[in-house]
């Protein structure tokens, strides 16, 4: 838009100008087209371009193009255009004529010209109500745009307050997560805690069930031993029955078989008996007998050695068969101790079975606490595994953060930098103030004496209002008074000169500066000086009580304190004291000078005493 502004061509004030009763609205609005193509304005407000080809205001007039008068163009006026040239030579135009006297001539030179310049104000009508038409839309754009912005910033601003929510949000979200953070890693180190503590009772359990199993296998070995002994001593104990049964069998057999003996030892003493009653009755057989009772004798004596051998044999049987009884004893009583031993070691297996069942008991105790703790261990381990994950994202997140707080630290380095920097050019640009201040104050010179002159009181002459006048001119303004004694003219010039309507500020201003030096280090003296009733009093001290009416010391101590209290945050330090021989000296001359001490220090510079 700018450059389309630039190429307009300077329109000429014609706008009290006549529109000529010639044009009609679509030729000018053709000549308006033409001329906003001409000059870059493509886009304006204004019916299309027809296509028609126009011809140039200098071709209308005659093809005289630079500077020469337009001739008459006709009333087809549609066809006309105008340039800046072409406007300047119609209005530098001037009437020809070789004979100023022929007024026809001149007449019709000026009903031509009139013509034209119809026609060019109308030209400049029509261009600017095409302008105003732009001018229009352009403001409906500008409007549409600014409503468009508004739009904008209610939607930034919608959006502002929704990513400010959200930034609360995600930072509360943040402060949420380092809190499970930190519960999660206190859970994480008391789960690994209890899982160490787990660990150790796995082992102490693990190891406590190898002893039991060790144990179990001892018993159990004992216990085969046992059932081994049981077994021996079993079949020791049939063997035995079985041989006492043959022992029984074998004694009943040599009974009977003492029985037989005994039977036919009676049949031999019965047929001893019968013998001897045969020898008595053949006793003539008695020498047959004789030989025959030899031979019964030594059938006797060999049935008595028989006997004898038989009893032998029965004492022997009777021996062994004692024996068998004694083995027979010692077995048995061999066997009860076997039985108790038996019996004993029944109830040792029986109790080693109850410990066997008590271990075996225990160590399903413990295989179960075995599997309900691996339970637990994967349980642990999964959350240790989601902790571990928990923590890989909150170190992740730990990770940003240490960016974002190495940047930030970065850019508070940077920015610390960039004050201390800062702070330097502040201090030596402090210094170069000062240097400059006292530098005016020298070139505005360094005793200066000004003048304040009191407004007229009640009590003053009316007349006295005429002795004192203030010189007007350039040279003396403001600086100067005019006194008249006696008719007699005087005239003082001062470095300033304060008008009865001067307020305390006014005078203040141009002592503030030199408050301000003294702050700097330089030592000032003010005093204010004149008669009885000029005023001093009022200028120093003023009414301390109506801020309006504050002199120049109530003043001059607010600037101090207030520069001290400005000056604290670049590390200036003032001590201010009022010394008792200048308190009384100010008791006494307050109205004439006011001094004091001012300790001023920093940690780049520093000053000792200054006065003001
Ligand atoms: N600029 C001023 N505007 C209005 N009133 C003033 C002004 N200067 C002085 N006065 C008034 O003039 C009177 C005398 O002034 P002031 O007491 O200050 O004079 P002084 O010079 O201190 O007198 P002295 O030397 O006797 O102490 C006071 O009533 C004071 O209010």
């Amino acid at each position: 838009m700018a450059s389309k502004n630039q190429n307009k061509p300077p329109i000429p004030n014609f706008t009290n100008a006549p529109a000529s009763p010639s044009n009609n609205q679509p030729v000018v609005d053709e000549v308006a087209v033409d001329k906003r193509r001409k000059i870059g304005l493509g886009k304006m407000v204004g019916p299309a371009n027809s296509g028609r080809t126009r011809q140039a205001f200098s071709v209308v007039n005659g093809g005289q193009e630079n500077g020469g008068p337009p001739s008459s163009a006709g009333s087809e006026c549609g066809s006309i255009e105008f340039t800046k040239e072409d406007v300047e030579a119609l209005l530098n135009e001037k009437m020809k004529g070789k004979n100023k006297f022929n007024l026809k001539e001149k007449c019709d030179q000026m009903m031509d010209y009139i013509r034209k310049l119809r026609l060019c104000i109308k030209w400049f009508q029509e261009l600017e109500g095409s302008y105003l038409l732009e001018q229009e839309k352009l403001r409906n754009m500008l409007d549409c745009a600014e409503r468009k912005c508004n739009e904008m910033e209610v939607l930034m601003k919608n959006k502002e307050e929704e990513l400010n929510s959200i930034i609360m949000e995600l930072r509360k979200n943040c402060a949420s997560l380092h809190e499970k953070l930190t519960k999660e890693e206190s859970d994480k180190l008391a789960a690994m805690d209890s899982l160490a503590r787990e660990k150790e009772a796995r082992l102490a359990a693990e190891r406590l069930q190898t002893s039991l199993t060790d144990e179990l296998g001892k018993a159990q070995r004992e216990h085969s031993s046992a059932s081994q002994k049981i077994t021996s001593l079993n079949d020791m104990y049939k063997r035995l029955q079985e041989y006492n049964t043959s022992l029984q069998q074998y004694n009943s057999k040599l009974q009977t078989e003492l029985a037989t003996v005994n039977e036919a030892l009676k049949r031999v003493e019965k047929e001893k008996a019968a013998v001897v009653e045969n020898l008595s009755t053949l006793r003539g057989h008695y020498n047959a007998l004789q030989d025959q009772l030899t031979l019964t004798r030594a059938s006797q004596d060999e049935a008595m050695k028989q006997r004898e051998a038989l009893v032998n044999d029965v004492v022997c049987l009777r021996g062994e068969l004692q024996q068998a009884r004694d083995d027979r004893d010692r077995h048995l009583s061999q066997l009860e101790v076997l039985t108790t031993e038996a019996v004993k070691y029944k109830e040792c297996t029986g109790k080693s079975f109850a410990e066997l069942e008590n271990l075996s008991l225990k160590s399903n105790e413990l295989e179960a606490r075995c599997l309900s703790q691996s339970d637990q261990i994967k349980a642990l381990q999964d959350k240790l595994g989601a902790a571990e994950k928990k923590l890989q994202v909150s170190d992740l997140s730990a990770m940003e953060t240490r960016t974002e707080y190495e940047e930030q630290k970065k850019l508070i380095h940077d920015l610390q930098n960039r004050l201390a920097d800062a702070e330097i050019k502040i201090i030596e640009g402090e210094k170069l103030r000062k240097k400059l201040h006292n530098t005016i104050l020298e070139l505005k010179g360094n005793i200066r004496v000004f003048c304040r002159v009191r407004p007229l009181l009640a009590d003053d002459a009316a007349a006295e209002a005429k002795v004192i006048s203030y010189p007007t001119s350039t040279e003396f303004l403001g600086r100067s008074i005019d006194l008249m004694q006696s008719g007699q003219k005087h005239s003082f010039t001062f470095d300033k000169v304060f008008m009865p309507d001067a307020s305390q500020q006014e005078v203040f201003v141009e002592i503030s500066q030199l408050v301000q030096s003294a702050l700097d280090g330089y030592k000032v003296c003010i005093f204010a000086y004149g008669q009885t009733g000029s005023g001093k009093t009022h200028t120093m001290m003023g009414r301390p009580g109506n801020p309006e009416q504050k002199g120049l010391i109530p003043r001059s101590l607010e600037q101090i304190f207030e520069t001290r209290q400005s000056l604290k945050s670049q590390g200036w330090k003032y001590e201010m004291q009022v010394s008792k021989q200048y308190y009384l000296a100010f008791l006494f001359i307050f109205c004439l000078s006011f001094e004091c001490y001012v300790y001023g220090h920093c940690k780049h510079m520093s000053y000792s005493k200054i006065y003001l």
